[in-house]
């Protein structure tokens, strides 16, 4: 009996010593954290930071965040290996401008890795190679100005729709107790409007619809979550434990909701009732994804990659612009000479009050630069994840200038991690990186290329134009007649505000966590 526990033992401790072994052999021996959970294995995203201790340590999904840099642990290199021994794939993470052009530029020798595509399904954002022309085939002709012009009107008819509905016309000051709340509501009734037809009026929004969970509560549940859904096995969901039967809930309630949406669509396009004035006619995003499963041909969707287009759609259109308001507003706060800059620019915009067009988009150069400045100080994707197709060679760039320092040979399936948040915060890239400095995007000495976050290459964001004009729209509107404000102590100052309260997770999507401001109207009623 003890021959056999030993031997299984040291059975185990073989097969763990084989799997670090192959795993750096994989990642052509780049140093860095060897750990028992890959950062990215369901189970070491699941406990995080909460499994450390002297003798272990679990870098968790947030590990990017909390380093800042991964590059810069040690070495002259921006490059960090994490090779597990228990679970999860090793993975290389980079964290120059350099090293992410050569894995996003190439979609021959790197392709997408999408953990999530086995929750969600074959969709735009996860498929690959040719099945991936076919779906952008399918979608991409509705990222039009025609969409964008949509964007704007709704973004307009939605804010004073807030107004009236929360009774801001009637106060001097108003107090948004978290900011996410509101701006992800916001940005929901605008994705549903604008990509699917779906209009809600803001005292009966469609973040509320479903039952026990609302659908917007839903959206975030089921990527926050992720991970309990990917190990939790079919037989569990019937166990009374709480955390589980919430996923099961938030995923019934948005695919149900999907479903019924996408049966009346199916109606609408039979009958070819597809043209009331607030569509773009028949080339709407969700008319695109439901027709190329009602007409079939080339570029036919089957079942569930309708639902699976419809679900990233959904998701991809509204909770990144939220997050990217939430950081946007919160800085104007603390940083009020920045505000400042935004307000002067709006009134010299808008003469008299007047209401933002869609023509005036581009003339908005300061709200912009303050956009590419908060969502590259907080960026909400952080991870921009890629496979090696073979056995490929990656150029390492030293730390200090750049330069190649030599070179390492991946194997196929290495995954390789662009990490936003270490590439953001590189001081080569942008100087004084943890500074929020909207006027640095005027410095044609930075490098304005590593910025990533609409991501890069062929698979960038399809609907970055799509949410700079509904964020520009939104503060354009706010901050007419608004000012932000945080409760800061005088003896506190913006930065160490910003790092105590400005924090929380980055487990691919990061979020802020709940933040609390106050608008006071500019002029007296
Ligand atoms: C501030 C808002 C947004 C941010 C920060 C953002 C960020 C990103 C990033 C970084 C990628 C590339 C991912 C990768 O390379 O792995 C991406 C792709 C994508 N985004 Fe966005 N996004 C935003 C808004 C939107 C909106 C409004 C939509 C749709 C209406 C959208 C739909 C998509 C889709 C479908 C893809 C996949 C494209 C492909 O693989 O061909 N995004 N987004």
């Amino acid at each position: 009996m003890l021959n056999a526990v030993l031997a299984a033992v040291a059975l185990f401790a073989l097969s763990r010593l084989y799997k670090l072994w192959s795993g750096l052999k994989t990642i052509g021996y780049i140093p860095g954290i060897r750990c028992a959970l890959g950062a990215r294995s369901n189970l070491g995203a699941l406990f995080g930071t909460r499994l450390n201790s002297a003798l272990f340590y679990n870098p968790g999904a947030n590990f990017a965040w909390e380093v800042k840099r991964t590059g810069g642990f040690k070495g002259e290199t921006d490059i960090i290996s994490v090779v597990p021994w228990l679970q999860g794939d090793p993975v290389v993470y980079v964290s120059s401008m350099e090293m992410m052009q050569q894995v996003l530029g190439y979609a021959d020798t790197w392709d997408k890795e999408f953990g999530a595509s086995r929750l969600f399904g074959a969709n735009v954002a996860t498929v690959r190679k040719e099945p991936w022309k076919r779906h952008r085939r399918v979608v991409s002709p509705a990222f039009s100005k025609k969409l964008y012009t949509l964007v704007w009107k709704e973004s307009m008819q939605t804010f004073r729709d807030m107004v009236d509905a929360e009774g801001w016309d009637k106060k001097q000051s108003v107090t948004i107790p978290v900011l996410g709340d509101l701006t992800s509501k916001f940005t929901l009734n605008i994705i549903a409007s604008c990509a699917f037809d779906f209009h809600s009026p803001w005292s009966d929004s469609i973040s509320k619809i479903g039952q026990g969970l609302p659908l917007g509560k839903c959206l975030k549940v089921v990527i926050e979550d992720a991970p309990i859904r990917l190990l939790t096995p079919e037989w569990a969901y019937f166990l009374p434990i709480k955390a589980i039967k919430r996923v099961d809930t938030a995923f019934n309630t948005i695919f149900s909701f999907m479903r019924a949406q996408i049966a009346l669509r199916r109606e609408k396009i039979a009958s070819e009732d597809v043209t009331s004035d607030n569509t773009q006619g028949r080339n709407t995003i969700f008319n695109n994804i439901v027709r190329a499963n009602v007409d079939g041909g080339k570029f036919a969707f089957d079942e569930e990659e309708v639902i699976s287009n419809t679900f990233i759609m959904l998701f991809a259109g509204h909770e990144t612009t939220s997050r990217t308001l939430n950081a946007l507003l919160t800085l104007l706060a603390l940083y009020e000479e920045e505000q400042d800059k935004v307000y002067q620019e709006i009134q010299r915009i808008l003469p008299n009050g007047r209401d933002p067009t869609f023509e005036d988009l581009e003339s908005f150069i300061q709200i912009r630069k303050c956009i590419q400045e908060a969502m590259r100080l907080y960026p909400p994707a952080t991870l921009l994840v890629r496979e090696a197709m073979h056995d490929t060679q990656l150029n390492v760039t030293n730390k200090a200038t750049g330069e190649v320092s030599h070179s390492v040979v991946l194997k196929k399936g290495a995954r390789v991690v662009c990490d936003v948040i270490g590439i953001h915060y590189n001081p080569r890239h942008f100087p004084d990186p943890e500074r929020f400095k909207p006027s640095r995007w005027d410095d044609e000495s930075i490098d304005a290329d590593a910025f990533a976050g609409f991501g890069q290459g062929p698979r960038a964001c399809i609907g970055r134009k799509f949410s700079l004009a509904e964020a520009t729209c939104f503060v354009a509107m706010l901050l007419r007649d608004w000012r932000v404000e945080v409760d800061r102590a005088e003896e506190e100052s913006p930065q160490e505000w910003q790092r105590r309260v400005m924090t929380d997770t980055a487990t691919g999507l990061r979020h802020l966590g709940p933040i609390s401001v106050r608008f006071a109207r500019r002029k007296p009623m």
